[in-house]
């Protein structure tokens, strides 16, 4: 089976993943590859790592140029997404790296993007544990023709918590995320705050104080884990001197005198059967190095007898799982296809 493959923002980080990651896809044929301001130019000289595709000329994202493909994968600021997913049509497969159908909530949406909800579509995270029997997301994935891919910072976020969570080992209330993510993470359209003078043997936090437009998102995703409980999450983002990768750091009040063996034990379960997603072994601790160019998830548990406080830790690269990887995984999943057709749980080093 051959499935063609149309690619909307192309000549941004996340589409550019996607891309990259699609050329090594065993039934995958590349269509479109669309871009807005850069229209017409070829993408040799604006991604220049895509050496494969680097003599196809880009065209614009309209209706035109991605219907009547198997697939669009859309890769372009909220809003701009939400717009084209409108139009597309039913039959088409379309994978959103936006936000715009992440939430539930049409109140959330509005408090923390401050426009029109969009509407909500299967969110593409297919290890997580979306109930306390332990159900996956996966089995909500089967088959849809929509799927919205979870932001960067909650694919480590809620990896790292939701086994947890659900267990019903930590207080959902009681909460604190504190996460670094790389510059990509941001996007290639120019922010003073990204010059590399700035970032360079620079760290910072920002969106501090509960605004970041992720706590709605991470707190939604606990909530299913829960079992529909209150969650409230702390969660503040750093941003780091490295072009990939996130590692996340939460913490959570135990709700009991949970054994560190019994919470490792819940993790190593959890997730026994994921080929991406990895539980370190003991005294191992993340690094967002040993996740670059691969879709894997480092993890490690640890508790806090002191302070009473789980900690969890999760590294990956923001492009591949916490994107492009995550948006093919739900495409493979969506259309029947082996979940790990065309990503590797391998990292690059050093
Ligand atoms: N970077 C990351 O780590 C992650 C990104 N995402 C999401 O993925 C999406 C893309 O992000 P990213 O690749 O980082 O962003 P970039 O800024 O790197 O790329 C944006 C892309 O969208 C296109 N574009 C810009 N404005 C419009 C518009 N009005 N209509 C149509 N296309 C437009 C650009 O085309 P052109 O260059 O031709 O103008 C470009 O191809 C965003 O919604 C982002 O939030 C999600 C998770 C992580
Ligand atoms: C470092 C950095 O700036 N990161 C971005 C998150 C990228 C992302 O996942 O954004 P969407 O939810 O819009 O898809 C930010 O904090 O806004």
């Amino acid at each position: 089976m051959t499935i063609s493959v149309a690619v909307s923002g192309a000549t941004g980080y996340a589409g550019g993943e996607v891309l990259r990651l699609l050329t090594a896809h065993p039934d995958v044929q590349i269509g479109a590859v669309a871009a807005h301001s850069k229209a017409g130019q070829r993408l040799g000289d604006l991604q220049p790592h895509l050496h494969e595709l680097a003599d196809r000329v880009l065209t614009d994202s309209s209706v035109e140029s991605l219907a009547g493909h198997d697939v669009v994968f859309l890769a372009l600021p909220h809003g701009a997404s939400g717009e084209i997913a409108a139009q597309l049509p039913a039959e088409t497969v379309v994978i959103d790296a936006a936000a715009d159908h992440r939430l539930e909530s049409a109140r959330a949406w509005q408090q923390f993007y401050g426009s029109e909800h969009a509407g909500t579509w299967p969110y593409g995270l297919p290890e997580m544990i979306v109930d306390p029997s332990g159900t996956r997301q996966r089995s909500r994935l089967e088959g849809q023709s929509r799927i919205a891919v979870p932001g960067c910072y909650p694919t480590g976020s809620q990896l790292a918590l939701a086994p947890a969570v659900a267990a019903g080992a930590v207080e959902p209330t009681d909460i604190v995320i504190v996460a670094a993510s790389g510059t990509s993470g941001a996007g290639k359209s120019l922010k003073p705050h990204l010059l590399g003078s700035e970032v360079m043997g620079n760290m910072t936090a920002y969106g501090v104080g509960g605004v970041h437009r992720h706590t709605p998102e991470i707190e939604q995703g606990l909530g299913w884990a829960s079992g529909g409980k209150q969650v409230t999450v702390s969660f503040t983002p750093t941003l780091a001197p490295m072009p990939r990768g996130i590692l996340t750091t939460a913490t959570a009040r135990l709700t009991g005198d949970v054994s560190a063996a019994a919470v490792r034990e819940l993790y190593l379960e959890a997730y026994a059967d994921e080929a991406f997603v990895h539980v370190l072994p003991e005294g191992q601790i993340p690094t967002t190095k040993a996740t670059v160019g691969s879709n894997h998830v480092q993890l490690q548990v640890v508790v806090d007898e002191r302070a009473g406080r789980l900690i969890m830790v999760a590294a990956l690269d923001n492009l591949t799982k916490g994107t492009a990887g995550g948006a093919l995984q739900s495409m493979n999943i969506a259309l029947g296809l082996p979940e790990q057709a065309g990503l590797t749980q391998q990292g690059v080093a050093p």
